[in-house]
């Protein structure tokens, strides 16, 4: 039996990373549902909709909080400041902090919670939800090899799981965190293409999804690279080479290589709006 069967964890921040991580520790049986509990911004629907979604605990703020062996932080990082601020006196340096928030160093978090409990910071994806999340963790200087543990087998429970070092994190982010966004901008951009060239956007979506899951499984099982891959699929003169040839006079390497650099200076600028006080 896993350790995690005796936490109670409190999402600090009810938003759609929560909702994929609880949606991901319930089906995976992890923690009982009765020991998980959210916290929004005086948003009481939306806790009801998690309540009856996923049968979380609903207990008042001060008990949900002083209560958790576990405190995942998961509000947007502009709103950190305040929603520490709001728990802060109920919070002991024996809870684990994990925080998944963009650009947000640990140092940054124990500065506001003012006292050495430990701060993992983690960068997963919103795949989460069904047990597919990419993510990256990194332990703040007061995190020990147990507190790495417990975090390891909550982002196991929803997917796969890196270490890295903490200035890692803004690549991770660039890359993976915000990754799933790139993949459905793709499908959005081959479903407008599908119906322009005549398809029924339903039959065009079912074509699509298939095929992002066949290349995606042929990725993971096959052990190919992808230019193997693409290469199988690109007969000399044929119309996948016509296709490519299209992307690379648009400069589709250029702007992918573009749009992650960017996400990760956007991170990276989060990290310095945020300076640690002490
Ligand atoms: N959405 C994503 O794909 C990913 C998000 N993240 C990180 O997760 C965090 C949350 O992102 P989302 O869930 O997308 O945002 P969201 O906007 O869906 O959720 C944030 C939640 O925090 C609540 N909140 C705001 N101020 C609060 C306060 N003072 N006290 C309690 N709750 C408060 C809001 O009411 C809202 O429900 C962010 O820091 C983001 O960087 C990390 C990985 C992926
Ligand atoms: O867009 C964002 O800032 C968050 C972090 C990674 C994915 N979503």
């Amino acid at each position: 039996m896993s350790i995690l069967q005796n936490k109670t964890i409190c999402f600090l921040g009810a938003g759609s990373m929560a909702e994929a991580m609880i949606s991901g520790l319930v089906d995976k049986n992890l923690i009982p549902s009765e020991q998980i509990c959210a916290i929004n911004r005086g948003n009481k629907a939306r806790i009801q909709e998690l309540v009856s979604r996923y049968g979380i605990a609903t207990p008042e703020k001060e008990e949900a909080i002083a209560g958790a062996d576990i405190i995942v932080l998961s509000v947007k990082p502009k709103d950190i400041a305040t929603a520490i601020a709001n728990i802060r006196a109920l919070t002991t340096p024996e809870q684990l902090f994990i925080s998944v928030l963009a650009g947000t160093s640990t140092d940054y978090i124990s500065s506001l919670l003012g006292h050495s409990a430990a701060v993992i910071r983690t960068m997963p994806n919103t795949s989460a939800a069904i047990g597919l999340s990419a993510t990256a963790l990194a332990p703040g200087k007061y995190a020990t090899d147990a507190d790495m543990d417990l975090a390891i087998q909550i982002f196991q429970a929803v997917g796969i799981v890196e270490i890295v070092q903490e200035d890692k994190l803004h690549a991770v982010t660039g890359l993976s965190g915000s990754g799933p966004a790139y993949v459905y901008y793709l499908v959005e951009a081959m479903e407008q293409a599908g119906q322009e060239i005549g398809l029924e956007r339903e039959t065009a979506r079912r074509l699509i999804l298939q095929t992002i899951i066949g290349a995606a499984h042929m990725l993971r099982d096959q052990g190919e690279e992808p230019a193997t891959l693409r290469k199988q699929v690109t007969s000399p003169g044929g119309t996948t080479a016509a296709g490519i040839a299209v992307l690379e006079k648009h400069g589709f390497q250029e702007a992918m290589l573009a749009c992650i650099k960017q996400a990760v200076a956007r991170s990276e600028e989060m990290g310095k709006q945020s300076v640690p006080t002490s």
